[in-house]
């Protein structure tokens, strides 16, 4: 169970599911055994989810026909703060996936997870593409983001220093499997 403002750190060996377990939670796969409760209840099967899931790729969770506003105001209508504590510059609002880095599309898709629906976040190895620099710029947003909306998050990484210094509780895989 992951409690409301909680920072729950997941890690475990190359290949033992962390990313498939991540993909259940958000609703994007169904378990074949278990079921996964949002407040007690199954995860709404239409409109917004309250369990936002960003990941490593983020070229495989945009558009890539549609401008990065577009993409952004899909979800909601992030305010000039939250994208400059991203990072984000106000001229790649123009542009498309394809003519951003990497690590400028990650911003877009990490600001697009941080609606004020947002129940709980689960980042699977979001920022492993990124200099030291731009990663603490942008865990330190996502941290205030998470804590000013009290969410609840799952840090999924294979960076230790990263689990130690955001998480509250870290979870090995095969120490238990209830989260
Ligand atoms: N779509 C799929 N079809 C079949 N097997 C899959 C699929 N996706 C993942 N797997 C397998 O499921 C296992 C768990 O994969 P998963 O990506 O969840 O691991 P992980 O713990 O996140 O690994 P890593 O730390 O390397 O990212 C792996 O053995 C993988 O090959």
């Amino acid at each position: 169970m992951i409690k409301p403002g909680e920072v729950v750190g997941l890690v475990g060996p190359s290949g033992c599911g962390k990313s498939t377990l991540a993909r259940v939670l958000a609703g994007y796969e169904k378990p074949k055994e278990g079921s996964v409760l949002l407040n007690g209840a199954p995860l709404p099967s239409k409109g917004f989810l309250p369990v936002q899931l960003i990941f490593q790729h983020p070229e495989k969770a945009v558009n890539p026909r549609w401008l990065m506003r577009s993409v952004l105001k899909e979800s909601w209508d992030p305010d000039e703060q939250l994208l400059a504590s991203l990072g984000i510059e106000e001229e790649w609002l123009n542009r498309r996936p394809g003519e951003l880095s990497g690590g400028e599309l990650q911003r877009f898709c990490i600001a697009r997870a941080l609606g004020p629906n947002t129940r709980f976040l689960i980042a699977d190895e979001i920022t492993t593409m990124l200099d030291a620099i731009t990663q603490a710029q942008i865990w330190h947003a996502v941290l205030e983001a998470a804590e000013k909306r009290g969410m609840g998050m799952l840090v999924i990484s294979h960076d230790k220093h990263l689990i130690g210094r955001v998480c509250t509780r870290v979870m090995k895989w095969g120490s238990s499997r209830t989260l």
